[in-house]
This record gives structure tokens, C-alpha cells and sequence, in this order.
């Protein structure tokens, strides 16, 4: 991997500590220790058979680095005789480079209170050379050695971030399996095989028996075909991005018809006002649920509608906007009547449905007589028919509500599963973030500059398959490193 010196220097002339698990109380807590000087800190482990504090350190220091876990009194080494130990527990060391982060490493496990974790770090605090890390410290050394790749850092963060079984293993594929940065790796050899062969031509020209016509129609095949794959790629729907932050739905339609009820309906709360006056909901509101494992956000917004009040048009622009950035809209009416709803459809039929699921539901059944309870049900197996969703519910009693619940958490599972794009490992091949989809981006650009089909100078071409290769190699982080640093490790917590 390719970092710069200045940024590795920087990264190793300290030596950091932080606790590595959640602050305060808690059975253990484990404090972690990386850096040149890190063993120094075995100074504050004491073996439990010996007494004298002066023999600890040179002792455990040379048998201890082994990775085991040792049974140690933590002590202060400026305490008075007398005093009790900090804590007891456990150390651990590990020599660089084979340590998490690539430096030499101790970790303390002992007990987790606020008080002990304080003492321990007050401790630590002491030691010459030795300062509190800073979030995400510790991975992006693992990074600056490494220990590993960008991808891989992005996945321990969303690990660490996981709420629901979809976006653990989306995480555990990144982090441990590493098959995204393979996947990446393994197109931008390819360009520089492109850009190599380039080069080749214009270098040796047609001397070496090779016709510099052959050597360019086989790279411009070659070029064709990544860039479809980038192509599909990144036109898949962004069920990566989607896993990770959750699916979107948001619930909209015309004033009263009862878009606050389902809402809490699906909270299983009163989450959202209720009232039998129509414009209530201004604001959005958002709850998060778990369906079929997919972590799915839905918002409650304002009733659309033609109005004069400032503040209403405000609610019904932030309700327009989410449904435009929604993933799932959920378009309600009103049962009872079909006259409140012609505005909110007008309103609605600007947004762009294009890749967005659309269900229909009509609300309030519990008040509609038999023969619209009939007509209702046509046009429900009407949408049916044609590949569409809709139900009949009513949010007052209950009716149909688990059934609606069913098929959100159906279409919600239709968009984060597997599309079959390529390969035999389609979950790799999920873009999880915008940053690797600008960078994707500009890669297909490059990619189809340096595979025109126009008479183009082959040192062009090579020069564009360079810059691809490059991108890329950004996504990855062996090239251009510095300035993305902070961006992706600014989402750890400290201690990781
Ligand atoms: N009969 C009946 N009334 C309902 C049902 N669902 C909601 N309501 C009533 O309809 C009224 C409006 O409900 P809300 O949930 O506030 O409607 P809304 O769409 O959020 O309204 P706005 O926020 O004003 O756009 C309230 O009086 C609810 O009690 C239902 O299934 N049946
Ligand atoms: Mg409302």
C-alpha cells in the first residue's frame, strides 16, 4: 500500500491509549495501548505473586508479548507504598507488526467502571511519549501499516455502527472478507495492463512483431468490456448504500387521511399527533424499524395540499422533498372519499418514481360501506395485476394493518436483496458509499475517454487508463490517501 512517508511518520512518532470499549459501567473494560513506546506501559502491570513494584517491569516485559492474557494488578508506579492497586485484571501484548495496528500493542482488561477506567488512564497519562488518542486513531494507524484497506476500515466503522443482521454481514464482507477490494483491485490491474499495453506500442513501436492495430483493437475490447461491468456496477440500485443507512420510506398523501395513524400504527407508539384537523403534521418525523432484518426509516410528513398559511406550504415543500428522496413511497387516501386526494396526486406526479417502490394504500376502511369496500378490492387487484402494491386498511381498528406491514417489509427485502449484476458474489458488488461511487464515477468517465472509438494518439489512451486506474485506486486508498484520511476516519468512535 502506498501511503506517504510524511503520513506514516506522523502516525507512529506517538504513542496512544484510549479505552476500546463503551465509557462507563460495565463487567469489563478494555484499555488499549499502540505505538513505538507502548510496552512502556507494562510498567503499570504488576505480577499478583510478587510484591516488590521495582521487579514488575523488567520481569514482564521481556515473557510478556506474546498475545496471552495475563493476570496483573494495574498499578500507579508513583503511588505511595501502601497503596491499593488501580484495578486487577488482565494484560495483554502484541509486538508489531502483528498487532491490529501494526505497532506494538498492550491492552488492559480490567473492570469497567468510570473510576477505574479514569485511574488507568490517569495512569497511563504519566508515561513519557504517551497522549490520549483521537477517534479512530488507532484503525487509521492499522490503515497508515497496512493492516488494512479503506474498504475494510469503512466496514469496521459500519460494524461498529450495525443495528440489523443485513447490515452486520454487509459490514463483516467488507471488513473481514475484504472481497470489495479485491473486486476494485482486480479491475484496476486490468486498466493497467490496458494503459501497459499502450505504452508498449509507443515505445517499441511495431518492431517487436507486434502490430500496434492488433494491440489496440484487444485493448479497446478490453476496455469496452470493464466498462460495462463498471457501468452495471454502479447503475445497480444502491442496495449497499441503501443496507447502511437504512431503507427510506416515506408515507404521504393529501391532509387527514390518516398518514400520523399509520405512522404510529407502525411505531407501535403515539409517536406522531393525531388530530381530526387536517393540515396537523407540519414538520417531518422520523421512526426507525426493523423489517425482515433491513434497518428501514419511515417519515411522517404534512399533508399536501394548495394553501395560504406560510407555514403549512413550508411543510407540504419538506413533504414533496422527502418523497422525491424516498426509497419506498407509501401513497395514502382516504377510503371514504376519493375528492381530498386530487391534489395531493397532482402534487405527487412530480415527483420522479423512477427506481422508488410505490404502494397504495386506502386508509379508513372501517367507515366505507360494502359496495366501496367492493370497488376498493377491484382496483387493489387491479394495481395487483400489473406488478404493483396496495392494500385496504384502516389504521383505527387495526384491519389490514399487519397485512400492509407484510408487504412494506417485502418490498423492503425486494430492494436490499441480491440483484443479479454480475459474478458469483453479487453482495460484493454493492456500492456501500458515496464516496466509492464518485470515485467510480470518474473512473467510467476516464474509461470511456481512453476507449473512443475516434483516432485517438495511444498516449492519450494510456494516459487516460492511468487516471481510471486511479480512481479506482482511491476507493481503495493506495493512491491520494491524505485528503480522504479524515473523511473516513472521522466516524469512528475513540479507541477504535
Ligand atoms: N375512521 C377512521 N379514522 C381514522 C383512521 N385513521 C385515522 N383516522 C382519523 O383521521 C383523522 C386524521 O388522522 P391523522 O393521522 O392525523 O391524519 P394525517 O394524514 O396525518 O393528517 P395531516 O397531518 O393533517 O395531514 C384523525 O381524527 C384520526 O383519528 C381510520 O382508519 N379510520
Ligand atoms: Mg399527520
Amino acid at each position: 500500500m502506498r501511503v506517504g512517508a510524511s503520513a506514516r511518520a506522523r502516525a507512529t512518532a506517538e504513542t496512544i491509549y484510549a479505552v476500546a470499549t463503551a465509557r462507563g459501567r460495565a463487567g469489563v473494560s478494555v484499555t488499549r495501548v499502540s505505538g513505538p513506546n507502548a510496552l512502556e506501559a507494562l510498567r503499570l502491570a504488576r505480577a499478583m505473586e510478587t510484591s516488590s513494584p521495582s521487579s514488575t517491569a523488567s520481569t514482564s516485559r521481556a515473557n510478556d508479548v506474546d498475545g496471552r492474557l495475563r493476570y496483573r494488578a494495574f498499578v500507579d508506579p508513583n503511588a505511595r507504598a501502601g497503596e491499593p492497586p488501580l484495578d486487577v485484571g488482565f494484560v495483554a501484548t502484541w509486538r508489531a507488526p502483528r498487532s491490529f495496528t501494526g505497532e506494538d500493542v498492550v491492552e488492559f482488561h480490567g473492570h469497567g467502571s468510570v473510576a477505574t477506567q479514569r485511574a488507568l488512564l490517569d495512569a497511563l497519562g504519566t508515561i513519557d511519549g504517551f497522549r490520549h488518542a483521537e477517534a479512530g486513531e488507532f484503525a487509521r494507524r492499522a490503515f497508515l501499516n497496512g493492516k488494512m484497506d479503506l474498504t475494510a476500515a469503512e466496514g469496521l466503522a459500519d460494524l461498529l455502527d450495525a443495528e440489523t443482521e443485513a447490515q452486520r454481514r454487509q459490514a463483516m464482507r467488507l471488513t473481514a472478507n475484504g472481497t470489495q477490494r479485491a473486486m476494485y483491485e482486480r479491475w484496476r490491474d486490468e486498466l493497467m495492463t490496458c494503459a501497459a499495453h499502450c505504452e508498449a506500442v509507443i515505445d517499441f513501436g511495431e518492431e517487436e512483431d507486434v502490430s500496434g492495430d492488433v494491440v489496440e483493437r484487444d485493448v479497446l475490447t478490453r476496455a469496452t468490456a470493464l466498462r460495462e461491468t463498471l457501468r452495471k456496477h454502479l447503475d445497480a440500485p444502491a442496495r449497499g448504500e441503501m443496507i447502511r443507512r437504512g431503507v427510506r420510506v416515506a408515507i404521504v398523501g393529501a391532509p387527514n387521511v390518516g398518514k400520523s395513524s399509520m405512522l404510529n400504527a407502525l411505531a407501535g407508539r403515539d409517536a406522531a399527533i393525531v388530530s381530526p384537523r387536517a393540515g396537523t403534521t407540519r414538520d417531518v418525523l422520523e421512526i426507525s424499524l426493523e423489517l425482515n432484518g433491513y434497518k428501514v426509516i419511515v417519515s411522517d410528513t404534512a399533508g399536501i395540499r394548495e394553501t395560504d398559511d406560510d407555514v403549512e406550504k413550508m411543510g407540504v415543500a419538506r413533504a414533496l422533498e422527502r418523497a422525491r428522496d424516498a426509497d419506498v413511497l407509501v401513497a395514502l387516501a382516504d377510503a371514504s372519499s376519493d375528492a381530498s386526494s386530487d391534489a395531493a396526486r397532482d402534487a405527487l406526479s412530480t415527483v420522479d418514481v423512477t427506481g422508488k417502490d410505490v404502494i397504495t394504500v386506502w386508509n379508513k376502511s372501517d367507515v366505507i360501506d360494502a359496495a366501496r369496500a367492493r370497488e376498493l378490492d377491484a382496483r387493489v387487484d387491479d394495481i395487483t395485476r400489473r406488478g404493483g402494491d396496495a392494500r385496504v386498511v384502516s389504521a383505527r381498528d387495526g384491519r389490514g394493518v399487519d397485512d400492509f406491514i407484510a408487504t412494506l417489509a417485502r418490498v423492503v427485502a425486494r430492494k436490499c436483496e441480491r440483484t443479479s449484476v454480475e459474478g458469483d458474489d453479487d453482495d460484493a458488488l454493492a456500492v456501500t458509499r458515496s464516496r466509492h461511487r464518485v470515485n467510480l464515477t470518474s473512473c467510467v468517465a476516464a474509461l470511456e475517454r481512453a476507449a473512443r472509438r475516434a483516432p485517438v494518439p495511444l498516449e492519450l489512451r494510456a494516459e487516460d487508463f492511468r487516471l481510471a486506474a486511479r480512481a479506482l485506486a482511491r476507493v481503495t486508498g493506495s493512491y491520494d490517501v491524505e485528503d480522504v484520511l479524515d473523511v473516513v476516519f472521522r466516524d469512528f468512535c475513540v479507541g477504535k
